[in-house]
């Protein structure tokens, strides 16, 4: 019987990591999306994959395949399954909604993409934490690759491995995605570091129905490696348990109905991150305190969404005032900004012929 062409869409939503106190710790899930409509035609013949990209990103980002992220990322899984290329005629054009470097995980959801795919071109049946381990050796904190990936407001983390598994879950980066040489063919390289099982544990969370996000995005990138960059190796004890006691307090609360905006107000408020960041991001300290929700009634909370620059403020109402004030104070500091009111949305998800076919477990 002749093959047919096979057909699938991967959703992936963006998510924000941190909500303030829970540095490389919870995320949450935003009705944003990167989507991948992925074609594998019937056809034998040796042809490489093609890859197109409209949205956010489409004039930067790489689309050969063998330096793509997503495709990358694919390639690594595939390879720990003994399957070396990529099958012949395979199309991918990719939609994407999430911009680049702004703290709205862009590259936790380009990974947890390149992981969906391949589980689906080779039909690997991976686990959702097998998933997450392959992600987990891209990119090295949980926060945004669990929510993005699970969905909701998730709180994740590393388990302490054995010395052989920290060994693996080490190597360079470089060595999970090597640069392929650009005739890559199948017998390329050597057998690629394989994740030790369980890297990452997560558990979601509750989330009130009424509470929204209301995502303030300057229009800059900031990498979240140089954002990393500026944090310090060590903090006191003082601060370490100021945000200990906000974040045990912050997980429940945003699952109350109706929420307290006093106590998530305060709950929010973070000493390991954002006060380190405010260099980098002009107009950060004036709009995480001076819009409260004695000003702006229906604000809950706002920090730093991810690496930033993005701000998140978490509202049941009022959210045009919210933002269009917070763009006013980023206006003074020379900054200009587009706002989105978002949703907290289920993770990723396979879809094919309109059903969904995969969503995490
Ligand atoms: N859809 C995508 N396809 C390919 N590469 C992507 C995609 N999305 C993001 N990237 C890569 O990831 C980089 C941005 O990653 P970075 O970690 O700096 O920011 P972010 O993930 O948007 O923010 P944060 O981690 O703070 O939420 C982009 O410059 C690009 O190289
Ligand atoms: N927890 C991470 C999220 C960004 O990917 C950070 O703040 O650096």
């Amino acid at each position: 019987m002749a093959e047919s062409t096979k057909t699938f869409k991967i959703r992936i939503p963006a998510t924000s990591a941190n909500i303030g106190p829970g540095f490389d710790v919870v995320g949450l899930s935003l009705s944003l999306y990167l989507t991948l409509t992925v074609t594998v035609s019937p056809n034998n013949a040796r042809s490489p994959p093609t890859l197109s990209y409209s949205g956010e990103g489409a004039d930067e980002v790489p689309l050969d395949p063998y330096k793509n992220l997503t495709t990358r990322v694919a390639l690594y899984v595939l390879r720990c399954h003994d399957v070396s290329s990529f099958p012949h005629h395979l199309a991918i054009h990719v939609a994407n909604d999430i911009p680049f470097g702004r703290g709205l995980g862009s590259s936790g959801a380009a990974v947890i993409a390149g992981v969906l795919l391949a589980n689906e071109l080779a039909s690997l049946n991976l686990s959702t934490s097998r998933m997450l381990d392959f992600a987990l050796m891209v990119e090295r904190h949980p926060d945004n690759v669990t929510a993005a990936l699970v969905g909701g407001f998730v709180g994740s983390y590393l388990r302490d491995l054995d010395e052989d598994a920290q060994a693996r879950v080490q190597v360079p980066l470089s060595e999970v995605l090597p640069e392929y040489p650009p005739d890559a063919g199948e017998d390329w390289g050597r057998d690629p570091p394989h994740p030790p099982e369980g890297i990452g544990h997560y558990i979601c969370f509750g989330w009130a129905e009424s509470i929204k996000a209301v995502a303030i995005i300057p229009k800059f990138e900031l990498s979240t490696a140089k954002a990393r960059d500026v944090l310090p190796q060590s903090y006191s004890r003082k601060d370490l348990i100021f945000n200990l006691q906000r974040l045990a307090v912050l997980t429940t609360a945003l699952s109350r109905s109706p929420p307290d905006p006093g106590l998530i107000y305060d709950a929010m408020q973070d000493r390991v991150h954002q006060p380190y960041r405010k260099q980098l991001i002009p107009g950060l300290p004036e709009v995480t305190t001076r819009l409260t929700p004695s000003t702006h009634p229906g604000l809950l909370g706002i920090c730093l969404s991810g690496a930033g620059p993005t701000i998140l403020a978490l509202a049941t109402g009022n959210f045009e005032r919210i933002a269009e004030d917070a763009k006013k104070i980023f206006a003074e500091k020379g900054i200009d900004v587009d706002w989105k009111v978002l949703d907290v949305c289920e993770g990723s998800a396979v879809i094919k012929d309109g059903q969904q076919t995969w969503k995490a477990a």
